[in-house]
């Protein structure tokens, strides 16, 4: 693993890294906040998965974290959201491609050589992570922004001994509901839907995952809301089928970073009160 840039921050460190995954063929870059903490000491972490378009670096630079973090002694990782570079399919779209995974193993060519984000996610970096930062991996939650809203709550939902909590701003909510999930999974995965419900939070539910601590936080301003992202859809399900939702609509905030940051830090304790930090 290599080093790319750190920096003292709320008396911690941030840091970026890249190392060469076995699970997507290609370098990956993540961003890793570890905060200030006693030598020896093994801390709780917090997995931030980005949306479409983003890398690590946007939460890392817009996200507002460090502070809440630092205070409550949790690392915080952010990982790119898709394989990318030489030789890696793409599409000349925002939403398909790279930037676009959908944090998926993808089954169909050409996307299946690289695209295989879900390994990666669940398997690969949590042992690099293990090996290499003072982690204690008994005490994970995981949470994330639009696509990776979706990728927290599935990731969250598919492991669900492994999270303490799950949260999410402005999630998809159901990939099989919405044009971006449709076009997505449809080209990753293949044209049968049956085999797009490991991918859509709404159907894990409906399958039969229960989790006590399940948050979304939705602006009422968000120009996805109605089309894509579809809140109203995991409420719904959520209420029928007894999986607790704390959901939290916030009159007049958007999709952006700026909504995100204004509720940073309430995420980061309400997942700190759950991972005894
Ligand atoms: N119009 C947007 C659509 C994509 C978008 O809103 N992406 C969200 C996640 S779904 C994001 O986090 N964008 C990057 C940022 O705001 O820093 C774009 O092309 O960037």
């Amino acid at each position: 693993m290599e080093t790319v840039s750190t920096w003292k921050a709320c008396g911690g460190t941030q840091g970026v890294y890249r190392h060469a995954s076995s699970a997507t063929g290609t370098d990956m870059t993540f961003a890793v906040y570890v905060p200030p903490h006693e030598k020896g000491a093994k801390l709780p972490v917090l997995w931030y998965l980005s949306g479409l378009t983003c890398t690590h670096a946007n939460v890392m630079e817009k996200g507002e974290y460090r502070a809440a973090c630092a205070e409550k002694g949790i690392i915080f990782v952010a990982p790119d959201t898709s394989p990318r570079g030489e030789g890696v399919p793409d599409k000349d779209q925002y939403d398909l491609g790279t930037g676009a995974s959908f944090y998926v193993d993808a089954t169909e060519a050409p996307w299946s050589k690289h695209y295989r984000m879900r390994t990666y996610i669940e398997e690969e970096l949590p042992e690099l992570l293990a090996e290499i930062f003072p982690v204690d991996m008994r005490r994970q939650s995981i949470m994330g922004h639009s696509m990776g809203g979706h990728g927290a709550l599935t990731v969250g939902l598919r492991n669900t001994a492994r999270y303490r909590s799950i949260s999410a701003f402005s999630p998809i909510v159901s990939p099989l509901a919405c044009p971006w999930g449709q076009a997505a999974l449809s080209l990753y995965l293949g044209e049968n839907e049956a085999n797009w419900r490991d991918y859509d939070a709404c159907m894990l539910i409906a399958d039969g995952a229960r989790h006590e601590h399940l948050r979304v936080d939705q602006g009422s301003a968000d120009e996805f809301l109605e089309e894509q992202l579809k809140t109203g859809v995991l409420r719904d399900v959520c209420k029928e089928l007894g999986q607790p939702l704390e959901l939290n609509l916030h009159a007049g905030y958007d999709h952006s970073y700026y909504f995100i940051s204004t509720f940073m830090a309430d995420h980061v304790h309400w997942h700190a009160d759950r991972l005894g930090a």
